[in-house]
């Protein structure tokens, strides 16, 4: 399978790992003639734009809740990656409206400025807290992707229409505030780690790994669709083991703190019913849109008997990782690399 060719792209909250990480990915490939970067903070902006400097970027101060500002970056722009979001939990469980605002009418306005102004193609990223939510973040990422696949069932069928799709990842390591960071600052600052449950699992992602599905969605995306990778999971006390090998501190101590707010057991990357109507590409699935008239009559009579047939795929049931398969994926990651050879190298004299 070929990868489309792109003009213009707009990355929506193009400052974020994410985006920063797209933006790379996109020039380094060189097959793209421009890439709008927007995103609320100046700062942020104008540290990329010095480290970049890559005539082929254009920068857009704007705020996503604001349609008028999405509308003017959208000119002319033949696929959007819609990154921008209020991602955290903590806080958007203190601040459910603002979450709304961002993730969901936010996500409208970029969907319905994308379909206006004819992009070709509009990737959503969204996450597996996102699957039978327990928080705002994840309530409100769920309500993205509803947004989004109402849009796009309007626009079926017509051949010059925008193709609206969504991705959902787990956990992508090493990003910023999450727990692999925060178990290594523990390390080396000598304090114990603070384990939640043990028992609890996550999927866990590579920053790298994020951008290839979303290009995968951007390439093979029909009208409505949803992609999810498949990706193993792993036992915090696993990640957890993991890290205190890699840094030769197997006896460093641990404390078991407690679930924090909002949190689940496991988490899960789609669900029975989706997976039912899934396609299994090999290391993704292509989930595709329930494209059924809702009205009311059809929504009583006309059911699905297949999704009895199916389970949640949730990192409790994925494919799990061993300690070996942990350490071996971390090494992967540059950050850890760099991490490690600094600790190696005398850090902790
Ligand atoms: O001190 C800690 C902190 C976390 N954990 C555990 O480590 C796992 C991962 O925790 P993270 O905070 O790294 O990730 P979350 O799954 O809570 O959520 C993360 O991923 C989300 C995206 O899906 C959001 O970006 C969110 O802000 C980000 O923290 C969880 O099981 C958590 O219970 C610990 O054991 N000890």
């Amino acid at each position: 399978m070929t990868a489309k060719r792109i003009r213009t792209v707009l990355i929506t909250g193009g400052t974020g790992s994410f985006g920063k990480t797209m933006l790379r990915t996109l020039l380094d490939g060189n097959d793209v003639e421009e890439v709008r970067v927007f995103s609320r903070d100046e700062e942020k902006q104008h540290v990329l734009r010095s480290t970049l400097l890559d005539p082929r970027i254009r920068f857009y101060i704007g705020d996503v809740r604001d349609r008028a500002g999405v509308e003017h970056a959208m000119r002319g722009v033949d696929c959007v990656f819609h990154a921008a979001a209020l991602k955290q939990v903590p806080s958007c469980e203190f601040f459910p409206m603002e979450a709304l605002r961002t993730n969901i009418v936010g996500s409208e306005n970029v969907v319905r400025a994308g379909i206006e102004a004819g992009v070709r193609s509009l990737v959503c990223l969204s996450t597996d807290k996102a699957v039978f939510p327990v928080n705002a973040m994840g309530m409100s990422k769920a309500m993205m992707e509803k947004v989004a696949q109402a849009a796009a069932r309007e626009i079926v069928g017509e051949s010059t229409a925008t193709t609206i799709s969504c991705v959902r990842y787990g956990n992508v390591m090493y990003s910023r505030g999450s727990v692999i960071p925060l178990f290594i600052e523990q390390i080396k600052s000598g304090l114990p780690i603070t384990i939640t449950e043990p028992t609890m699992t996550r999927f866990l992602m590579p920053l790298r790994d994020s951008v290839a599905l979303v290009r995968f969605a951007f390439d093979h995306a029909r009208q409505g669709d949803l992609f999810i990778k498949k990706a193993p999971a792993a036992t915090i006390a696993d990640l957890v083991t993991a890290i205190k090998q890699l840094f030769s501190r197997p006896d460093h101590p641990v404390d078991v703190i407690g679930w924090r707010h909002g949190e689940k057991l496991y988490e899960t990357l789609a669900n029975a019913q989706e997976l039912s109507h899934s396609e299994d590409l090999g290391d993704y699935y292509r989930i595709a849109m329930d494209d059924r008239d809702l009205n009311y009559k059809s929504y009583f009579v006309e059911g699905d008997r297949e999704t009895a047939e199916y389970e949640d795929y949730h990192s409790h049931n994925s494919e799990r990782m061993s300690v070996e398969d942990v350490k071996a994926l971390l090494m992967t990651l540059p950050e850890m690399q760099s991490e490690l050879e600094s600790w190696n190298g005398g850090a902790r004299q």
